[in-house]
């Protein structure tokens, strides 16, 4: 039985019997990614210590800087998930390209990952995280990434903030667990997660207000202020959503003039995130439909985000002018 307190690892095991014909093949994945996040938190918690903070001294295929830590979370998602053999393909936002581990070559699963979420935060000691989408591999090919979010098998992140956090959905609802550094455990400490109806915060980049595309947005803004709801942006996704999930409220990341596909990308930050939303009971959206509606169409595809519960949504919905 589901309880306070239990580690991941029983947990996974006790989801997979609900599933008499399960091979375990799913388990076994996401005990790989346990084990790669947790070094991963163990690197943050030493950065500033162990000279890995700071530029790896390249730019990623989207003109991004990467920094060393984005880096080293890349490498060792890449190691753990790859020597698992349960993932056929990799892809990451550091990866030009998926990779297809040769030890994967008869899993059933493709995994989307975003290594390092939040860089902007990594030397300044704030929320940063590792997000990530499981597929089922059908095609054997690039074109098992490209399927819609709704098809996830599971999705999930982990935050590396004043505590380490893995909060994970396979379908069935929402669940977080928090890492014990004693023990180096995962272990329940946030059961059946829900998303308020109706929040107080909202959480978006206003400086971009100017730049903002859609003419209802600030409209919109304006009229959340007006009903006593406040401001919070760390500029972490997974900080930001972790948050919104908990406080309820909205989070987004609109198009504008400078990003007019908005700045998150569909595979590996928008399209777990809404999952992981939509399994807590709220909703997420472009702004024009369902993020977990889009068929992908490549890799790195960005898409605008909007997430939050169903109150603010609803509003949202009411008021954008999609322009
Ligand atoms: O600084 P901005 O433009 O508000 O962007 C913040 C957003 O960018 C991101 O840092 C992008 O993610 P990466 O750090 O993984 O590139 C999100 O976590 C965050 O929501
Ligand atoms: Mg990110
Ligand atoms: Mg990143």
């Amino acid at each position: 039985m589901t309880r306070i307190g239990m580690d991941l690892n029983s947990f996974i095991l006790e989801q997979e019997r609900l599933y008499p014909n399960a091979t375990g093949s799913l388990s076994r994945a996401l005990v790989a990614i346990e084990s790669a996040t947790k070094v991963i938190a163990s690197h943050v918690r030493m950065a500033g210590l162990a000279d890995i903070l700071g530029m790896a001294g390249k730019k990623n295929i989207q003109g991004e800087e990467v920094k060393k830590l984005d880096e080293l979370s890349n490498n060792l998602l890449i190691q753990y998930l790859s020597q698992s053999g349960e993932f056929f393909a990799l892809a990451s936002e550091e990866l030009d390209e998926p990779i297809f581990p040769e030890e994967g070559k008869d899993a059933k699963y493709v995994i989307a990952f975003d290594p390092l979420d939040g860089s902007s935060n990594i030397d300044v000691n704030i929320s940063i995280g590792t997000i990530f989408s499981i597929h089922r591999r059908v095609n054997s090919d690039v074109s098992d990434f490209l399927q819609e979010g709704y098809k996830q098998v599971a999705a999930g992140y982990v935050i590396y903030g004043s505590s380490t956090m893995l909060v994970l959905s396979t379908g069935n609802g929402v669940n977080g667990f928090t890492l014990d550094p004693a023990v180096g455990m995962y272990l329940l400490s946030h059961p059946n997660m829900k998303i308020p109806e109706k929040g107080k915060i909202y959480s978006i980049n206003e400086s971009n207000d100017k730049k903002w595309i859609d003419a209802g947005l600030k409209e919109y803004i304006e009229s959340l202020k007006d009903e006593g709801y406040t401001s919070r942006y760390i500029g972490s996704m997974v900080a930001d959503v972790h948050r919104t999930l908990i406080k309820g409220g909205i989070f987004a990341y609109p198009a504008d003039v400078k990003n007019k596909n908005g700045k998150l990308r569909l595979l590996y930050e928008a399209s777990p995130m809404a999952f992981l939303t939509v399994q807590a009971g709220g909703m997420a959206t472009t702004g024009k439909e369902d993020i977990l509606n889009i068929k992908p169409t490549d890799i790195h595809q960005r898409v605008p985000v909007f997430l939050g519960g169903k109150y603010e949504m609803e509003k949202l919905k009411s008021m954008l002018k999609n322009g």
